[in-house]
């Protein structure tokens, strides 16, 4: 057991040039953490480096105490990460398919691979979907399948990456009530900090830098004021990039 899940020491991700993050350092365990921040601040660059989806241009990263960049077979166990749109992680005709892929991946055999996702599916009481052509489903639909892979491989922590974005009112319910259920630690990105009210820390990004790290309402109060602060200049000069 390490001390922090997330650890991350003066992390900067530079990519061609371009300052994307710059300094971040971040102690965490806390179950559920929000990250919030305006367009373009590095949400989602933050989200692919806590995966290991890209490496840190400098800087020290370990989840868990695992290098998830150089040791990818054991980051598997350790982090799933759910993209904002479920097309860009769906590689696999069927239902089954897909969620067997990553179970797969963690060397499972065929047969484990089959039962753990007949497991979860009947967890969700989607068992009907196995054999589903995922481009029949829905995106709410989509997304859940997404989910349901990762929460199949049971890695210690989920990165949802706007998990709500283009999700109807229901749907979003919907999902919130199954990630509420979900034993792993979330960090969970996102636009709007009415989705993280009941959530422990909540950190804020700005211009690849954490401006702000606390208690929910705390950082809540500040960033609104901000954001409506900025939303009243009515024009688009303080849009980074
Ligand atoms: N590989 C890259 N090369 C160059 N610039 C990049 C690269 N990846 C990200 N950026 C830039 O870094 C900045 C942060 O991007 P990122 O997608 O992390 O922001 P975000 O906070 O998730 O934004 P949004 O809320 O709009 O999704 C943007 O200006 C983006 O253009």
């Amino acid at each position: 057991m390490h001390p922090f899940l997330i650890d991350l020491d003066k992390v900067s991700y530079t990519p061609e040039g371009t300052s994307v993050l710059c300094d971040v350092t971040l102690q965490a365990s806390e179950r559920r953490i929000g990250i919030v921040g305006r367009n373009g601040s590095g949400k989602t660059s933050l989200a692919r480096v806590l995966a290991g989806l890209v490496a840190p241009s400098s800087g020290k990263l370990r989840i868990n105490g695992v290098d998830v960049v150089k040791d990818r077979k054991a980051a598997l166990r350790q982090v799933g990460i759910l993209f904002q749109n479920p097309d860009h992680q769906i590689i696999f005709p069927t239902v089954e398919e897909e969620i067997s892929f990553g179970l797969t991946q963690l060397k499972h055999t065929p047969k484990e691979a089959a039962e753990r996702t007949a497991d979860i599916l009947a967890r969700f009481n989607r068992s009907h979907w196995a054999k589903a052509a995922i481009h029949q489903l829905s995106q709410g639909q989509r997304q859940l399948v997404c989910l349901m892979s990762i929460l199949a491989m049971q890695p210690r922590l989920i990165i949802l990456d706007e998990p709500f974005a283009g999700l109807d009112i229901p749907t979003m319910m919907h999902l919130t009530r199954v990630l509420h259920a979900v034993e792993a630690h979330l960090v969970h990105i996102t636009h709007d900090p009415a989705h993280l009210a009941t959530y422990d820390r909540m950190i804020w990004i700005d211009q690849g830098q954490i401006v702000q790290d606390g208690a929910v309402p705390r950082v809540t109060q500040a960033f609104v004021a901000q954001m409506q602060e900025i939303g009243e200049s009515d024009d688009f000069t303080h849009l980074p990039g």
